[in-house]
Parts: structure tokens; C-alpha cells; sequence
């Protein structure tokens, strides 16, 4: 048994969405693509307790569940090449009904056993809420999947500069992207890279993401279709169509890179005003889409988006695992600030909801104070029930428990 030092005082650990400018899916297949942070993010509230009682609380996907924590075993590197075996620990007397809950819940029980139990560890209550919109395609289960793992890392002392250092970084990113196994068998790693590390960068699978710096604004309007989609079963039917046609899936994966690599040229091009890099960038949002498409990823509702902004000269295409979920609109340089809540007008007038977002914002934060306060005063001088009070907690003050953008 390893044992750990623990601190005692309640913390925040944060961790944000994503968006994908462009690469999505090819991604999974060794392919660049580029991608930032955006400023919603997940956040876990930790509260250290006597006794051996584990508290799991998402409000967001209604999951209250506890258990005693020398009851789950730890679980064994290498587990995750048994994926039954991972969903047999909850076997362990903890009941957790079907649905996105299950899922949620199965990712925290797989770090928990993987990081916590059998290290002596005192109980504790977790709670998570996320401001971003659940499975959208804005990376909501990797901000998840982060959130957790900082917590449990910092919990069990395993952290040694309070999420901010290189190390922590990568032993953070390294056990969210098993969460995301956990979650969806094969991710690529860009979505939990984005939520760790933050900011604008190009990622290709099994390298250390490669930041960006961008000479041009970084502005997009994200517009949520709202139509639900499953990031599993999308990555699924890429990859059937893959088996099926891998001559022709192949070339459509490779023009695909080709798009992210010219992005990233002109993200850094030194004329960010040059009006033929506007127009490539316009282009390569289309193609990109158009790929996607042929992929069978898109949906009617994110065809209407792009029609929406085509009206106003913009270009749109899916982001994240498409199926629904979310678009973007890339935002000319120069435009005026009314161009964009025109076109975002429009698109809410169909009925889809439009974030106005910054793209390229901090990652994984842990906190223990809000402003001057301790957490722990804070939530103390509220209620008894610290969890009670995070849970119902207004948007605006959870986004107050992160590293201002
Ligand atoms: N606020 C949250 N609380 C708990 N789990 C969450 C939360 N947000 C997302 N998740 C987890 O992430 C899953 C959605 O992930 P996914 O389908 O990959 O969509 P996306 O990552 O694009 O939002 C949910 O089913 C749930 O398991
Ligand atoms: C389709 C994909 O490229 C991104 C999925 O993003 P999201 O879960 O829809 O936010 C899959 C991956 O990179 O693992
Ligand atoms: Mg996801």
C-alpha cells in the first residue's frame, strides 16, 4: 500500500472545452489538427472528510452516489485492455442508473481506483459542474475527465506544483486520456491535450502538443445546433466507412491533414491582415467541412448553420465529432463587432444558441481561495453541506474559480 499525504483543505480543480479549428476525426488516424481552449469550462470541487466515505456528486447529469472507498480495489495498469473489467468495478455495490451518468460515473471510479485506492486515503466528496454544454462537441468529457484527474492527483499529494507545472501537466494529461478510454475507446488525446495545457495549438496523436502563435485574432462564433450526438458511435461509423473503403477514406484523411497543415501556416503567417491568407482561411473552413460531410459526420442542422453564415460571407463547418452538436464561423479579420451579432442574430432566430467565446485561454487550474477568501471559509460560512452549495451555485460564480482568460 502506498501511503499518501494528504491535504485537508477543500480545493477547486478547472479544466476547459475545446474547439477544433480544423482536423477533427482525421485526428483519430494519426493526422494534424488544430485546436484552442475556450472560456467554459468543468469544475471540481473536492471536500477532504474523516471516515472512508466517497461522495460522487454531477448535478449537470443528476449522479448522487457514495460508497465506501476500501471497498473498490485498486485497479491494475493495463486494465483498460479489458474494458468489462473496468465496468465490473462498479459491480462493487455502487449503483449508478444507465445513461451519460453511467459513463460519467465509470471514468471516475476507473481514476479513483486507479489513483486513490489503497493509498490510505481518507474519504472525501467530489462534486462537478461544467458550464459547457454536454456532449456538443466543445470537449465537455475531456474538461471532465481533467478536472477529475487533477483533483484525485492533488488530493493524494501525487502533484508537486499544484497543477501548474510541466510535470503535473503531463501526469494530468496522461490519466485524462485514460478517462477518455474509459469513455470512448479510442480518442485521439487532442481533447483532454486542449483541456491541460490551454491556448491554440496543433496536435498530432502520441506527440506533445505543439503550441501555436497566432498572428491573427482567433475569432469564431460557436453555434450549438442542440441536436445530441455521440462521439463514440461517430468515431464508430468513420471507421467502419474506413474498413469498407480504405483507398478512398484514406485520401479523404490525408486531404484533410493537408488542410490543418495549411492552416497552421497561415494561423502564423506574418501578414495577419494579408487579404489572399482571409480568403485561403475562408476556403480551407469549407473544404474541411466538405470532407467531414463525405465522411458522414455532418448533419442537416449544421448544414443550415453554414447556409446562415454564407449569407453574410462567412464560412462554417462542424466541430468536434459533428453528427449535431456544434459549428463554427470563422470571424473575417477586421469585421466589426455588429457583423457577428448579426450572423450570431440569425442563427439564434432558427433557433440554435450561439457562444461568444475567446479562444485560447488558460488550462488546468487548482485553486484553494476565491479573491482573498479560503475556499473552505467560503463555502463554510454558506451551509453545513459545502456540496449543497457548490451544486446550486449561480454560472457567474463558478466561472469565478478559475484563472481570469
Ligand atoms: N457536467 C458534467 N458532469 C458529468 N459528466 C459530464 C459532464 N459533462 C460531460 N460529461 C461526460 O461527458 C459525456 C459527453 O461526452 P462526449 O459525448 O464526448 O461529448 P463532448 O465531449 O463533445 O461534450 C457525458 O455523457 C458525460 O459522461
Ligand atoms: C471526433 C474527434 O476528433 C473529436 C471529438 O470531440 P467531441 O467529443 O465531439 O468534443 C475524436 C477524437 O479526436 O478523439
Ligand atoms: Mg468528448
Amino acid at each position: 500500500m502506498v501511503v499518501v499525504q494528504q491535504d485537508r483543505r477543500p480545493f477547486v480543480a478547472s479544466a476547459p472545452g475545446k474547439v477544433i479549428m480544423f482536423g477533427e476525426h482525421a485526428v483519430v488516424y494519426g493526422k494534424s489538427a488544430i485546436a484552442g481552449s475556450v472560456d467554459m469550462r468543468a469544475y471540481a470541487l473536492v471536500v477532504p472528510h474523516s471516515g472512508h466515505a466517497v461522495r460522487l456528486v454531477l448535478p449537470d447529469i443528476g449522479v448522487d452516489i457514495a460508497f465506501d472507498g476500501r471497498r473498490l480495489p485498486r485497479v491494475q495498469p493495463g486494465a483498460l485492455a479489458h474494458p468489462g473489467d473496468v465496468e465490473a468495478l462498479l459491480a462493487e455495490g455502487i449503483d449508478v442508473p444507465d445513461g451519460p451518468g453511467r459513463m460519467a460515473a465509470l471514468v471516475f471510479v476507473y481514476l479513483y481506483g486507479s489513483l486513490v485506492a489503497d493509498t490510505g486515503a481518507q474519504g472525501f466528496s467530489i462534486c462537478v459542474r461544467s458550464l459547457l454544454p454536454v456532449g456538443a462537441g466543445l470537449g465537455s468529457s475531456a474538461a471532465y475527465s481533467v478536472a477529475l484527474s487533477a483533483a484525485l492527483l492533488q488530493l493524494t499529494g501525487q502533484l508537486h506544483g499544484d497543477g501548474a507545472s510541466e510535470g503535473d501537466r503531463r501526469l494530468i494529461n496522461g490519466w485524462a486520456f485514460q478517462g477518455e478510454q474509459v469513455a470512448h475507446g479510442t480518442p485521439s488525446g487532442i481533447d483532454n491535450s486542449v483541456a491541460t495545457y490551454g491556448g491554440f495549438l496543433e496536435y498530432t496523436k502520441g506527440r506533445d502538443p505543439a503550441p501555436l502563435q497566432s498572428t491573427r485574432a482567433l475569432r469564431v462564433v460557436i453555434t450549438n445546433t442542440n441536436v445530441p450526438k455521440s462521439t463514440k458511435a461517430l468515431v464508430a461509423g468513420v471507421r467502419a466507412l474506413r474498413d469498407a473503403h480504405p483507398a478512398i477514406v484514406d485520401s479523404i484523411l490525408d486531404a484533410i491533414h493537408s488542410v490543418s497543415t495549411t492552416a497552421a501556416e497561415l494561423f502564423q503567417a506574418p501578414d495577419a491582415d494579408d487579404s489572399d491568407a482571409e480568403q485561403r482561411l475562408h476556403d480551407i473552413v469549407r473544404v474541411n467541412h466538405g470532407l467531414l460531410m463525405a465522411l458522414g459526420v455532418s448533419h442537416p442542422s449544421l448544414e443550415r448553420v453554414r447556409d446562415i453564415a454564407a449569407r453574410y460571407r462567412m464560412a462554417s463547418k462542424l466541430t468536434g465529432a459533428g453528427g449535431g452538436g456544434c459549428a463554427l464561423t470563422l470571424v473575417p479579420s477586421g469585421a466589426p463587432k455588429s457583423a457577428t451579432a448579426e450572423v450570431a442574430a440569425a442563427m439564434a432566430a432558427d433557433g440554435f444558441e450561439c457562444y461568444d467565446t475567446v479562444v485560447g485561454g488558460a488550462g488546468v487550474s487548482i485553486t484553494y481561495a476565491v479573491g482573498a477568501e479560503s475556499i473552505e471559509a467560503w463555502i463554510g460560512k454558506q451551509s453545513s453541506d459545502p456540496v449543497a452549495v457548490f451544486a446550486a451555485l449561480p454560472a457567474a460564480t463558478i466561472a469565478s474559480l478559475a484563472p481570469s482568460q
